[in-house]
């Protein structure tokens, strides 16, 4: 940072962070809970519990993250599955 910036604002970004955290929660437990629908309702119709496509669909969507992105997406994926999820 040179002498003519302004330093940035600690306590704003803080809240930013704890407000994106706190919809980043919310929005991975409607994940969770869709995407249990979803495999409940396979399965109660004889589908199986995971459909491999739909799934490397995910994994490419969040690969612009890099490597971590890949283990986002698999945790995603994973807690969707529930306690027994692989
Ligand atoms: C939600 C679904 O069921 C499973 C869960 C997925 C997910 O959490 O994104 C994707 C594919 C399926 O393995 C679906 O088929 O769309």
């Amino acid at each position: 940072m040179n002498s003519t910036e302004a330093a940035p604002d600690i306590d704003a970004l803080r809240e930013e962070i704890d407000q994106l955290d706190a919809e980043l929660l919310r929005m991975v437990k409607r994940r969770i809970e869709i995407s249990k629908i979803i495999g409940a309702a396979r399965m109660a119709a004889g589908g199986t519990r995971i459909v491999h496509n739909r799934e490397i669909d995910v994994i490419n969507r969040y690969k612009e993250l890099g490597p971590e992105g890949h283990n986002l997406a698999m945790i995603l994926l994973k807690l969707g599955r529930g306690p027994l999820g692989r």
